[in-house]
């Protein structure tokens, strides 16, 4: 179920301390059903910050944040929210098979769901492209191989969120296309919800709309069309150095 307004995640006033330091000031954006939305802007600006406060993994978060109609972390959302963090979190001396197994027995306990779950992971793997693989131990995986291991994790329960921080960092260009394809007909097909974080400009122009962020703030909450046509430039990149320029001389005045 997703609130009453329909959107997947729904922040209002969302603020983040960590240490001393404010990290996300008082920041308002939605993220839709069935979109891809994307989280840009450069290292240290507060993208993973974000996302973890949007999984409930983040403390000090203050103002509203709503998750498919629950407040953010709460345990209902657990089977219903994918996450990936930057470091793939997989037991290396598990075969793929056998890291898949281990949460699917998570998520649908009991011997009851025995065969459920042997496609769920059959599944995941021909999702991220791994079922030639899937006998191999992670440990002996690259680290793209890796990532999509822990994709392939998020994707076991069919969440209606999908949250990904940098997931094709470390990928070639094929597998950055295939994955892109996937998070398309997740969001097309299954109205995934998919709130993906890059400091790539260039997969920017993939997503359907797009957080521009800088140091705790949104610079900017629009379609990459939008963006490119208010700022009278070619590409995103161009774009949201724009925007960089225009905040940095309000903030001189
Ligand atoms: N434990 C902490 N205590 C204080 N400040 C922190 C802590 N962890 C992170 N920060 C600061 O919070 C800010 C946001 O960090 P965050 O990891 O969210 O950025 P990011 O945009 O995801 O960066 P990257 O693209 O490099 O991963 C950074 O300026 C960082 O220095």
């Amino acid at each position: 179920m997703m609130n009453s307004s329909g959107v997947a995640v729904e922040a209002r006033g969302l603020t983040v301390q960590r240490g001393s330091r404010t990290v996300l000031k008082g920041l308002d954006f939605t993220v839709e059903p069935g979109r891809i939305t994307g989280l840009l802007g450069p290292s240290g600006c507060g993208k993973s910050t974000l996302m973890r406060a949007v999984v409930g993994t983040q403390a000090k978060v203050t103002g509203t944040l709503q998750v498919l109609g629950s407040p953010a972390g709460h345990p209902s959302l657990r089977p219903r929210v994918g996450y990936v963090t930057q470091a793939p979190s997989v037991f290396t001396d598990l075969t793929v098979r056998q890291n898949l197994d281990y949460f699917a027995a998570i998520l649908q306990p009991g011997r009851a769901h025995r065969d459920a779950r042997h496609e769920a992971v059959t599944r995941a793997l021909t999702e991220v492209d791994l079922t030639s693989h899937e006998d191999a131990l992670a440990g002996n995986l690259s680290g793209g191989q890796r990532t999509r291991v822990s994709l392939a994790v998020a994707l076991l329960g069919t969440p209606d969120l999908l949250v990904l921080d940098e997931p094709t960092v470390g990928l070639d260009p094929v597998l950055r296309r295939d994955l892109w394809q996937l998070f398309h007909t997740l969001a097309a097909e299954r109205s995934t919800a998919l709130l993906i974080s890059s400091h790539v400009m260039d997969e920017a122009e993939r997503c359907h709309r797009l957080l521009l962020m800088r140091e705790g703030e949104i610079l900017a909450d629009d379609t990459p069309d939008a963006l490119r046509t208010a700022a009278g430039t070619d590409t995103v990149e161009e774009a949201f150095l724009h925007l960089v320029d225009a905040a940095r001389k309000e903030n001189a005045r």
